[in-house]
């Protein structure tokens, strides 16, 4: 066992393991949300783009091209939303029917396994409804050929009978508008983005729109809030609104349960501290992946596999759950021969890192300049 300035092996174990294994699908600051949480959420939508804080680029180019849609009396061009996970892509789709004054359909990819769910749908639509299609990468291949033609031409065939003596009946639909939402952009298919008049692209939200949103979800919730407070719980939000939501209201629980009835800065951090978010977001296994790759592996560089299972979670969890927030934020390089601690880390951690860090990982040196070779896995 190696025994290093830190402490053994067995003491780091201690610290990430002492209070019970690690539930990844349990993340406070996980930024997709459950079927409980969707409830609670409808709640906090906006309802109108100028209720819309942040994203302003694709809040003023939606709003042009539905207000000249509105004006000359037609559906306008398709829209199609992408970005990761909660930032806003379904209540964007639901502002888009909210300022068309139209109904809006609302289904799912994985909800569309045939062509014949989707043709079902689209003959009910009415003139200039909007359908919201979630996660739209994960439809089955014929629904998205038929939604090609109906997207483009307002029109369905539908099969009737099989095999060599069926028959494709063409069916005219009232022109309407697909809204589709999805994570995984490059996941879809040309055609199919092509038919998308408008794309806008959601990015994380900075601290300052946090901010704003969070102002207008406790005064929805009830709660008086100080602007500590709310800039508090912004800044552990990783830049996006669903986590903020989330945690306003468990800084609202702590609150209420220590008799306080505001949202004040002592309440966010003793509320954050307890649920193990830290100042910048970090949740436990954030921390511990970085705390292994510091102290364990001296920095790095070290192989995902190898951090994986120093943290005692599979490779795919971290590279997934953890990697991608501390990368974004610059606490964590990727380099061709592993992972690497950014200086960013160890002071995050309190640490000193040691003299030959820097030559160690060598990480800031581009992919090639490093000596090629693929991003080890
Ligand atoms: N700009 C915003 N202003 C206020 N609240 C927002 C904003 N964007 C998102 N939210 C809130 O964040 C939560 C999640 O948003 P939403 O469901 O639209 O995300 P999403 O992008 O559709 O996520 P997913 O990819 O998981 O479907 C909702 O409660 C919503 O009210
Ligand atoms: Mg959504």
């Amino acid at each position: 066992m190696s025994v290093g300035p830190w402490g053994s092996d067995a003491e780091a174990d201690q610290q990430v393991w002492d209070d019970g294994s690690f539930d990844a699908t349990a993340r406070i600051v996980d930024a997709a949300g459950d079927s409980d949480e969707r409830q609670v959420e409808a709640a906090l939508r906006p309802k109108r783009l100028d209720e819309f804080p942040g994203q302003t680029r694709v809040r003023d180019q939606l709003g042009l091209v539905l207000k000249a849609a509105k004006r000359r009396g037609t559906p306008p061009d398709h829209v199609l939303l992408s970005g990761p996970p909660g930032l806003g892509k379904t209540t964007l789709a639901m502002i888009v029917a909210g300022e068309l004054e139209q109904p809006i359909r609302i289904t799912s990819g994985p909800a569309i396994q045939h062509a014949g769910d989707l043709a079902s749908v689209l003959s009910s639509l009415a003139e200039g409804e909007v359908l919201f299609l979630d996660e739209i990468h994960r439809m089955s291949r014929s629904a998205e050929e038929m939604l090609y033609l109906a997207m483009e031409d307002f029109r369905v065939d539908v099969i009737i009978g099989k095999g060599p003596g069926a028959t494709a009946i063409p069916l005219e639909l009232p022109p309407f508008t697909v809204v589709g939402a999805t994570t995984r952009a490059g996941l879809l298919p040309a055609p199919l983005r092509d038919r998308f008049g408008f794309t806008g692209h959601l990015d994380y939200y900075t601290a300052a729109d946090l901010v704003t949103i969070l102002h207008r979800s406790a005064r929805l919730l009830g709660l008086e809030a100080d602007e500590d407070g709310i800039r508090e719980i912004s800044l552990r939000s990783r830049g996006t609104p669903r986590i903020a939501n989330r945690l306003l209201r468990r800084v609202r629980d702590w609150a209420q349960v220590h008799g306080e009835d505001r949202v004040t800065e002592a309440a966010a951090r003793q509320a954050l501290e307890l649920f193990d978010v830290d100042e910048r977001g970090l949740d436990r296994l954030d921390r511990a992946v970085l705390e292994a790759l510091c102290r364990r592996f001296n920095g790095g560089p070290v192989g995902l596999s190898t951090l994986a299972v120093s943290v005692g979670e599979e490779p795919d969890t971290v590279e997934t759950v953890a990697e991608p927030y501390l990368v974004r934020e610059g606490f964590m390089v990727r380099t061709p021969r592993g992972r690497a601690a950014s200086s960013l880390a160890w002071e995050h951690l309190g640490l000193t890192p040691p003299l030959d860090a820097q030559s160690m990982w060598g990480a800031t040196l581009p992919i090639d300049e490093a000596g090629g070779g693929r991003f080890e896995a």
